[in-house]
């Protein structure tokens, strides 16, 4: 069985990032996570030497790749931004995206972090919280914006729980496109696919540091064949972290949609997911209700569970978008379980329209968008 002291021990014969001492007990290299056959690990470095340091990184891997029992191994460069007086921001530090990459106004060649080639739109779909139906959303959305004629992808970036493998009942191992180090993604109902759990095992990603987490969203919004595509939808880890502010700087996002049920305490959260990304001047594209009034499927009859409007009420306060009202009920749970979304299988009924006019509603703003927007960079107090 591999272990942590064979995998650091074959990096001690490597140098790190200061080019003197041994990488495997450098302090730029990061908790050694191993589950079963696989390793992953990550190097933290200065961001102006991340084009200079991939050979490294590639060594690293290529060297761990190459021990008995070892499968598959992930190394990927992190940078925490120079400390500032009261601490600062980390930042992945993933080379800039490949050669090929639409070329950028002259204020934004000198960004690091840029679109994602081919990707008209790349919008974010958070929650200030766990459970709100977040996933729910996205899936449903990015169906709802196929069915209007839109090419559209899926990035499932919740890396702490993956939902799109059972919302869209998708298994398998995404292939690696021969020659060019990237993935290609999966397909369902005309979308394109990735996600965290196509690759490695939750309770894996479920110990990566933020760094790693970070720089594993990265990878999937950059290693990734997504091709021509008009919107990328994003589904993010829920709350605002570490990993979800870096994606927020780092991912030229055209904008941000929020989830969130009615109950004031989700919405304590939604208003801090909105505040972040208002800090990183990504714009709120509108906030959705979820769980919004349950309709009995037996007599159809309506009740508020967890209250009614407060969404449309707190999105109104905050000068944001309403996007509409997602109902709670059976059939949308039921559809989702058995992983057809509910747009899927009953493109007509009361569920599907609230997604149907809401994704009218996101193309009409976007269409207005400009095609990228510079990332800015902030540092946390
Ligand atoms: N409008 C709805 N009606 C009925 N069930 C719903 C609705 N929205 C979400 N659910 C159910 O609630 C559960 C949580 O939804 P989902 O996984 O989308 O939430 P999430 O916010 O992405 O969660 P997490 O943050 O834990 O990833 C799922 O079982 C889902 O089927």
């Amino acid at each position: 069985m591999i272990t942590r002291d064979a995998v650091i021990a074959r990096l001690n014969t490597i140098a790190g990032p200061d080019g003197a001492t041994p990488l495997g007990r450098s302090p730029a290299l990061s908790e050694v996570v191993i589950a079963g056959a696989k390793v992953y690990f990550s190097i933290a470095i200065d961001p102006a030497r991340s084009q200079e340091l991939e050979p490294l990184r590639n060594r690293a891997e290529g060297l761990v790749r190459e021990m008995p029992g070892v499968d598959s191994v992930i190394v990927t460069l992190t940078a925490e931004a120079a400390p500032a007086s009261s601490g600062a921001a980390r930042a992945s530090a993933r080379p800039a995206a490949p050669a090929g990459e639409r070329p950028l106004g002259p204020k934004a060649a000198s960004q690091t972090k840029a679109g994602v080639p081919g990707v008209t739109h790349i919008v974010a779909v958070a929650s200030g919280k766990g459970g709100v139906g977040k996933s729910t959303v996205a899936c449903n959305l990015a169906l709802a914006l196929a069915k209007q004629g839109l090419r559209v992808g899926l990035l499932d970036a919740d890396i702490y729980g993956p939902s799109m493998p059972k919302l869209l009942a998708l298994s398998g191992k995404p292939e690696v496109i021969p020659g060019r180090r990237i993935l290609r993604p999966l397909v369902a109902h005309g979308l394109k696919v990735m996600s965290i759990g196509f690759l490695v095992d939750e309770q894996a990603a479920m110990i990566w540091r933020g760094p790693m987490v970070m720089s594993a969203i990265q990878q999937m919004l950059r290693e990734v064949e997504w091709g021509e595509l008009d919107i990328l939808i994003v589904d993010m880890p829920p709350g605002t972290g570490d990993a979800q502010l870096t994606m927020a700087q780092n991912a030229a996002l055209a904008g941000a949609v929020i989830v969130s049920t009615p109950q004031d305490l989700a919405l304590i959260d939604a208003r801090r997911g909105v505040a972040m990304f208002r800090r990183v001047e990504v714009p709120i594209l509108g906030v959705v209700e979820n769980m919004s009034s349950f309709i009995c499927p037996h007599c159809g009859g309506r009740s508020d569970i967890f209250g009614h409007g407060g969404a449309r009420d707190e999105a109104r306060a905050m000068d944001v978008p309403f996007l509409g009202e997602v109902p709670l009920t059976m059939a949308l749970r039921e559809a989702s379980d058995q992983g057809e979304p509910i747009v899927v299988r009953d493109p007509h009924g009361p569920e599907a329209s609230v997604f149907m006019d809401m994704a009218a509603q996101l193309a009409g703003v976007l269409g207005g968008t400009p095609r990228l927007r510079p990332a800015p960079r902030i540092v946390i107090e």
